[in-house]
């Protein structure tokens, strides 16, 4: 029955006419005119008319012929045929009957048991069925449409066991798992086996009951998954519905979002965020760096436009960069500027400003975002550098750069109005010695004061410059005359020569001055600074605290030195310089007992140079300190050489500049060289001027006498020349001193020099000094020399300074072929008296002593201990210091002038200080030691008595 047609369309499908005639009236009486009936009687036509017609039911008998109406419902239902089926038979049988319902027939009539009214509300009964069966077919097709298409990827499980029973396309899509495989699968499955635990949502908000699980998809992509189940029955089963919603690219871009937003927080740099689509361009967003640069929170600034931070009147100077901002707004383009902005309180910061535009996905700009860098800092610094690179640090005084840029500018000025330009290069005589010997602090502080003074001195449109270490250039711009400067360097050098109070010390300093001038017609700056240079160079060379102008000859006169000393550095890299050996005579024996070691230049053009020529250039540049440690190191090798050929006794006298033994490392350098070589200290004798310790005492005379304690021999050289002072000599511990040569060649006819000869002698003899003469060119001279105990001759009389391999052969004619020291034959000769009135000291003392083989002598009375004395060759005396007829360092001052070589020693239980140190200052004794006394150390300075004594000696 259809809305179009109301009338009930009944097929019978029934082999027997009869029935069917009786359904026709049983249907007509029931329901008259209401159905209509349409009958066929076998199978196939049944079955045909279904496939081709609509019907609200069929009615068929059980029997049809050959067929079976069971087959009939079945074969119809097998073919998608949705009629409902009431099955008719002749007589009831509950089996066919469950049969008939089973197959899908929705009733079963007994034929002749019904009347018409049973018949039609069966026909009802099984039209309804068929109604709610179809309406729920749909329904659950429905349903299945919605889960199956359902965005949302879900899963329907077993809630035991996990069983699989449904996945929608969206979870098999999102896991990759194919339709065919879904029933073999378990909710399980889905799951990250290799991981336990929830994994981190990173604050991702989830649906209530839900949780977050790490899946993995089939082709192995890890998958972050929401999941919420919950408990459905379809059917009559009970299932579990999953939805997985997959919040993995919303948890990464959560991770991102955050990890972008602690970058901003943390970033060194201030950032700031403008709406730009709001009226004025309001700040948004500042980041922590912002509020701690300019000092406003953000509170304070959100919604305002961030001019606020040009200051109140704007700073005219970020003119030019406000212009560059609004051109890059205008055009919508990024921009970066310098701009000078002010802080909260006011203090101006340069910020280093980066504006950049911020487009929507319709490419509009919403945002501005400003990334600001406070560089106040580092300008600073550039504007420290940029001071320093024209100004030194110390004085605070142009340096040459810019010294260099005013003399330029001042001989421009020059040339247009015709003036002159005067330059003035200062060097501070003996700077270098008050830095060494009292300390760079003290230096820095003089240079300071020169610079102030000098910039005093000055008018203001002069320069001062430091040019370097202790020199400085004045710049005299527009003067009349160019001989005005010379009105300048008188006050200079006056107002340099005033004392310099630096704490508690005084220091008087004079400079040596070059001068130059100059219409302005140069060449360059630097060439007028090289010009007073060179005069300021022939001002030292006149003697210092003077003044010089430039004379064009000192031109070729510096190029002839810059030579030389390129020349010289070569020789020295190149070992171009080769050592001569000149002989010292002892005077007693005739034979060579020394040699000294002379430096000698074989220059390619020049021939063997002299030292003379070479050796004060390579003080003043610096270079006698490698050319010195090279003689050092070559005499030292040659000496053991000649050891080595039998002449143990001879020792080799090295010449030492100033130079080289105000360096600190002079004493490493001596000990490396003799280390190197294997030379004994004693054969090494440093030959030096008295000068070397003028003025630079402590440090020097410290050297020295770690020189002598290593057992190396010092001699004084060229002595008269010099100050020749007591003191120097006093200071200095030499074993020699050297009379140089302008004395002794005239020392036979000139009384003056002989008598200045024989006092040297005299007196070195008895500080227990040996002497030299130098340049002993004749026999008389010898023959002088050696009647007035002069110890040791050198000079062309016996040979001239010749080449190592002929000192050998030298030696072999004239040479003392020594025992080579040996210890045995020295201490034969020891002996020691001791002088005490107590004979219990005397008998203690000799115990001590005796272990060391001395031979001892001993005395308790004065007169007896002279009478030994004479008697005797002894080396080392003890004296008890409280005797009755003496103390013992009168006793000892006197033996001093009598016996000077011997060394005297005072032993004593109490101590006058004053007769003590008298003592020790007249040199009447060597050492003062005291009561009770510890054996080793007695045996110890005993020891070294000796051989202090065997030092002191000319060797046999
Ligand atoms: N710092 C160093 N100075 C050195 C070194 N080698 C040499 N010198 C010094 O150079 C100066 C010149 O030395 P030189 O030309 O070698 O002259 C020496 C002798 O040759 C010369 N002499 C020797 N005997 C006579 C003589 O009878 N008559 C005479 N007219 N001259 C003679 O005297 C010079 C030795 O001088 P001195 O050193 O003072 O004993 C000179 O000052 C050398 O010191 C070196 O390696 N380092």
């Amino acid at each position: 029955m259809t809305m179009t047609d109301p009338m009930l369309r009944v097929l019978l499908i029934e082999d027997d006419e009869d029935d069917y005639l009786i359904t026709e009236d049983l249907l007509a009486e029931a329901s008259p005119g209401k159905t209509r009936l349409t009958w066929h009687n076998c199978l196939d036509d049944g079955l045909a008319a279904l496939h081709r017609e609509s019907f609200d039911v069929a009615l068929v008998d059980l029997r049809l012929g050959p067929d079976s109406g069971l087959d009939l419902i079945q074969q119809a239902k097998n073919e998608g045929i949705t009629t409902p089926f009431i099955l008719l038979t002749g007589q009831g049988d509950e089996e066919l009957d469950a049969r008939a319902v089973e197959l899908g027939a929705a009733d079963y009539l007994v034929k002749g048991r019904i009347d018409g009214h049973a018949l039609l509300r069966s026909i009802r009964y099984a039209i309804d069925r068929a109604v709610a069966t179809e309406d729920l077919a749909s329904s659950e097709a429905q349903y299945r449409l919605l889960f199956e298409n359902n965005p949302t990827p879900m899963c329907l499980a077993a809630p035991g066991s996990g069983r699989m029973n449904a996945m929608n396309e969206a979870a098999r899509t999102l896991y990759g798992v194919v339709l065919e495989e879904v029933a073999g699968l378990n909710i399980a499955d889905l799951a990250d086996k290799s991981l336990t635990g929830a994994p981190d949502g990173d604050g991702t908000v989830l649906q209530a009951g839900a949780g977050l699980e790490c899946h993995r998809t089939r082709d192995g992509r890890k998958l972050i998954v929401e999941v919420a189940s919950q408990n459905i029955t379809i059917g009559h089963h009970e299932l579990a519905l999953f939805t997985l919603t997959d919040k993995t690219a919303q948890i990464e871009n959560t991770r991102q979002l955050k990890l972008l937003q602690r970058c901003i927080e943390t970033s060194s740099n201030g950032m700031v965020v403008a709406d730009a689509r709001a009226a004025d361009m309001p700040l948004v967003y500042v980041n922590p760096t912002f509020e701690r640069i300019t000092g406003y929170t953000a509170a304070e600034v959100l919604g305002r436009n961030c001019r606020f931070l040009q200051g109140d009147p704007p700073d005219d100077s970020n003119m030019q960069a406000l212009e560059t901002i609004h051109r890059g707004l205008a055009d919508g383009e990024e921009v970066s500027v310098m701009l000078r902005n002010y802080r909260k309180d006011g203090t101006p910061f340069w910020n280093d400003l980066y504006l950049s535009p911020i487009r929507n996905e319709r490419n509009e700009i919403t945002h501005y975002v400003g990334v600001q860098n406070d560089i106040s800092e580092r300008k600073s610094i550039e504007h420290q550098l940029a001071y320093n690179s024209s100004h030194d640090v110390l004085t605070q005084l142009p340096n040459r750069t810019l010294l260099e840029d005013r003399l330029t500018q001042a001989c421009q000025f020059a040339r247009r109005y015709n003036r002159h330009v005067g330059v003035l290069f200062i060097d501070l005589d003996g700077f270098k010695l008050i830095n060494d010997s009292l300390g760079h602090r003290i230096g820095d502080q003089i240079l300071i004061e020169v610079a102030r003074r000098l910039k005093e001195l000055v008018r203001s449109g002069d320069t001062v410059a430091r040019v370097s270490g202790d020199e400085f250039v004045v710049a005299l711009s527009g003067l009349t005359h160019g001989s005005d400067a010379q009105l300048v360097v008188e006050q200079v050098m006056s107002t340099l020569a005033n004392p310099y109070r630096i704490g508690d010390v005084t220091l008087h300093l004079t400079a040596s001055i070059g001068m130059t001038e100059t219409d302005g017609n140069i060449s360059s700056s630097a060439e007028l600074i090289q010009q007073a240079d060179l005069a300021m160079y022939q001002a030292k060379q006149l003697g210092r605290n003077t003044w010089q102008w430039f004379e064009e000859a000192m031109n070729s006169q510096a190029s002839y030195r810059v030579k030389l000393r390129n020349q010289l550095q070569d020789a020295i890299d190149n070992h171009a310089l080769t050592l001569y050996y000149q002989p010292m005579i002892d005077s007693r024996t005739g034979q060579a007992r020394s040699v000294e070691a002379l430096v000698r230049w074989e220059h390619p053009e020049l021939g063997l140079v002299s030292p003379a020529d070479f050796v004060p250039l390579a003080e003043e540049t610096g270079q006698i300190i490698a050319l010195g440690e090279w003689v050092l190191d070559q005499a030292c090798r040659d000496m053991v050489k000649l050891h080595a050929a039998g002449f143990r006794d001879c020792s080799v006298g090295v010449n030492i500049s100033p130079v080289q033994i105000r360096k600190t490392d002079f004493l490493a350098t001596v000990k490396r060289a003799l280390g190197e070589s294997g030379l004994p200290a004693q054969a090494l004798d440093l030959e030096m001027v008295e000068s070397a310790v003028i003025n630079d005492t402590s440090q020097v005379v410290d050297t020295l006498h770690k020189l002598r304690e290593l057992g190396v021999q010092i001699s004084i050289d060229d002595f008269g020349t010099g100050f020749s002072s007591l003191t120097y000599i006093k200071q200095m511990p030499a074993n020699r001193i050297k009379i140089d040569n302008s004395f002794i060649k005239e020392v036979i006819k000139n009384r003056s020099d002989a008598a200045i000869t024989r006092g040297v002698i005299s007196m070195a003899h008895h500080l227990s000094l040996e002497v030299v003469a130098e340049g002993v060119e004749t026999e008389a001279q010898a023959n002088f020399l050696r009647r007035n105990q002069c110890d040791l001759l050198q000079g062309y009389a016996f040979s001239r300074p010749m080449p190592f391999e002929q000192l050998t052969e030298y030696m072999n004619l004239h040479g003392h072929r020594g025992a080579g020291g040996s210890d045995n034959a020295e201490e034969e000769q020891k002996t020691v008296l001791l002088l005490d009135d107590e004979v219990n000291i005397i008998k203690a003392l000799t115990r001590t002593l005796r272990r060391d083989g001395y031979r001892i002598l001993s005395s308790t009375n004065i007169s007896e201990a002279f009478t030994l004395l004479a008697e005797n060759e002894v080396q080392v005396i003890i004296s008890d210091q409280r005797m009755p007829e003496m103390s013992g360092t009168e006793f000892l001052s006197q033996v001093k002038a009598i016996h000077p070589h011997t060394v005297r020693i005072v032993l004593s239980g109490y101590t006058d200080l004053k007769s003590v140190t008298e003592a020790i200052n007249q040199g009447a004794i060597y050492k003062f030691l005291t009561k009770p006394w510890d054996e080793k150390q007695l045996r110890e300075h005993i020891r070294q008595a000796f051989k202090y004594h065997a030092n002191m000696q000319p060797q046999a």
